[in-house]
């Protein structure tokens, strides 16, 4: 039964006493309370002794005063009868009492009952517990705006307190910090001891933001292992507020420091990376503001991890920067901007066997843009996919008109490929059609990798590697010694080349730390069947060095530098070879 079942105009006791057969008033699964116009109660049904815990003869005769809370206050009911007196009818939640004292929530509606002449006769109001309703009501709050592992606010509701803190500010005048702290190498910990583990880990972190910060301040989980803290009401002076931004950005990173006892008796010592930026009322977007922590954030993991770094404005003028270079660079490829140059790469005897292709971008009445600087940005964005896709067809044309020169035709060439280029589900595919497309020898291209692509998804990599070695492409592990694989971990892995990193070639003459580096890769490699290169070599000391510890390729400056390919290839193909600067130039046949 509804509420628009009550005739609208009758006097309250003919409701009582004409619908007197109490049976059929029980039967209705409201709550009923039927009162004159004084408010004294006439009559009530079962269901609302069930939800009151009153019964009929404790009740009748007094007023409803005997159910109030004491939650709503005098202004609530003064509105209340004011809707009662002008339209007959209120409608509402409020909070009463249960005989027992226990207080709940119940959804209420209240017709006035009027006689012929439209006098008050009486009240009849029906409502229902909502308590259940209620719950399930902040349930489902909680979980929109709270992390279910750490119970600490989540990315939304740190958004929403961040807009207030910066509205609140604004009339304060005082400077506020955002930290975003990330967890450094926790996905290993993750991969290694297993996400429960990792899970175990986050918990405790949570606990421990929250005892460095005071009650005002938020603690959140932005994600993953990223925690953010907004820190209010610092001070007006910007450097003040830095300074105590930095005092509790150092108390959060030596309470991160401190090991945690993990299941199975593991204990672990965690450190953190934290970037910190100021805000104060709206000066900028709470956007803007999450971009800059990040950013700073990522500055700490730069600086070796384990770090604090404020976001400044040298950082905004890097952000700008890329910004526009991202703008620029989506259309580079498009606007033909991209060009390749080739570094020769030689054996022992300085016969030349190859060639790497590097890529420059040279947007219109600009300098060129160094690939350091641009291939970051296109792997960010995406953009190195059809950027690398361009690159591997180049190369492929490329080898297609060596094909038909006699001093090219032996040589091969190798071409970068990033994470996310290989990554892409078709990679292999890529490869094969522009292979088909130019109707070439495989085993004249290689592809270039670094390590860090080798430490995820391994079966995936091994797999399209075996694919691609099927069709006769060949692998070289570029920089090698700078990430974290063993010699012996690359055993999995179907390479045939293996390229120590110029970092440790530099000093190989002065530094014993990096000849003795140097002699263990190249005897590694060798053992292992791997064709070694030495990468930015310069000098013939670096150069003998080498030589002497059974280094037999070669790639750096002292050979030639990377010169536009149509340079590279007049320069072989007949024309002068000192424009390649590759001293004693015999063009070679690759060995192995
Ligand atoms: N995904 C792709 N990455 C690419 C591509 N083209 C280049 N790159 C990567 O950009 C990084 C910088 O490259 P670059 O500025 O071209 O530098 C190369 C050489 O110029 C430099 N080099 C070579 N010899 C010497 C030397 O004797 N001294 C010295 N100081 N530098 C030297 O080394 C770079 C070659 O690096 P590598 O590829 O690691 O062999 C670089 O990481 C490129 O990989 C592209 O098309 N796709």
């Amino acid at each position: 039964m509804s509420d628009s079942d009550f005739p609208e105009a009758c006097p309250a006791d003919s409701i009582a006493g004409s619908w007197g057969q109490q049976a059929i008033f029980n039967q209705i699964g409201a709550a009923i309370m039927v009162t004159d116009a004084n408010e004294r109660i006439l009559r009530t049904n079962e269901a609302f002794h069930r939800l009151t815990g009153y019964r009929s003869e404790e009740i009748i005769g007094r007023t409803p005063k005997i159910l109030s809370s004491g939650r709503q206050s005098p202004d609530f009911y003064r509105r209340m009868w004011q809707a009662l007196a002008a339209s007959g009818r209120w409608e509402g939640e409020i909070w009463n009492r249960r005989k027992c004292g226990e207080i709940y929530p119940e959804w209420l509606i209240i017709n006035a009952c009027r006689d012929a002449d439209g006098a008050v006769t009486g009240y009849v109001a029906t409502f229902s517990d909502i308590s259940k309703l209620k719950h399930a009501e902040s349930e489902i709050q909680h979980l929109a705006f709270y992390d279910p592992l750490t119970a600490l606010p989540n990315r939304r509701l740190l958004f929403d307190r961040l807009e207030q803190a910066c509205m609140a500010g604004k009339r304060k005048a005082d400077h506020g910090a955002l930290l975003i702290i990330d967890i450094d190498n926790f996905k290993i910990l993750n991969d290694t001891l297993g996400h429960d583990i990792g899970d175990h880990l986050l918990i405790e972190i949570a606990c421990r933001l929250k005892q460095c910060i005071r009650e005002c301040d938020t603690a959140a989980r932005q994600g993953g292992d990223e925690f953010a803290v907004m820190l209010e009401a610092l001070d007006p002076h910007p450097h003040v507020a830095a300074v105590s931004a930095e005092a509790v950005a150092e108390k959060i990173r030596e309470e991160l420091a401190r090991p945690v006892m993990l299941a199975r008796g593991h204990e672990h010592y965690c450190t953190a990376s934290i970037g910190v930026s100021l805000f104060r009322g709206q000066e900028k977007s709470v956007e803007t503001l999450l971009k800059q922590a990040d950013i700073a954030m990522y500055k700490a993991k730069e600086a070796g991890r384990n770090a604090i770094r404020f976001f400044d404005q040298a950082m905004q003028t890097t952000l700008d920067r890329r910004a526009s270079l991202e703008a620029g660079l989506r259309h580079a490829l498009a606007r033909g901007e991209f060009v390749v140059h080739a570094q020769p790469q030689v054996d022992a005897g300085r016969g030349l066997v190859g060639a790497e292709l590097l890529l420059r971008w040279q947007p219109p009445g600009q300098p060129v843009v160094s690939p350091d600087d641009f291939i970051p940005l296109a792997e960010e964005s995406g953009l190195i996919v059809p950027i690398g896709l361009w690159v591997l067809d180049t190369a492929c044309a490329t080898l297609r008109r060596w094909s038909e020169l006699p001093r090219l035709r032996d040589l091969y060439l190798s071409v970068n490929v990033s994470a996310r280029q290989f990554r892409q589900p078709d990679f292999v595919d890529q490869v094969s059609t522009a292979l088909n497309r130019h109707g070439i020898a495989a085993r004249r291209l290689k592809l270039e990798l670094t390590e860090s692509l080798l430490l995820d998804k391994v079966e995936e990599v091994v797999f399209k590697m075996r694919a691609l070695r099927m069709l006769g492409v060949r692998f070289s592990l570029d920089d090698f010694g700078t990430g974290y694989a063993s010699l012996a971990y690359l055993k999995r892995f179907p390479f045939e080349q293996l390229k120590i990193d110029r970092s440790f070639i530099r000093d190989i003459t002065t530094d014993p730390d990096d000849a003795a580096i140097v002699r263990a890769i190249i005897a590694m490699g060798n053992s292992l069947r791997l064709n070694v290169v030495a990468e930015g070599v310069e000098d013939p000391a670096q150069h003998a060095y080498l030589v002497e510890h059974g280094c037999r390729f070669f790639q750096g400056y002292m050979f030639g530098r990377p010169v536009p390919l149509p340079q590279f290839e007049a320069a072989l193909n007949g024309g002068s070879e000192a424009e390649v600067a590759v001293p004693d130039p015999v063009i070679g046949v690759e060995r192995g």
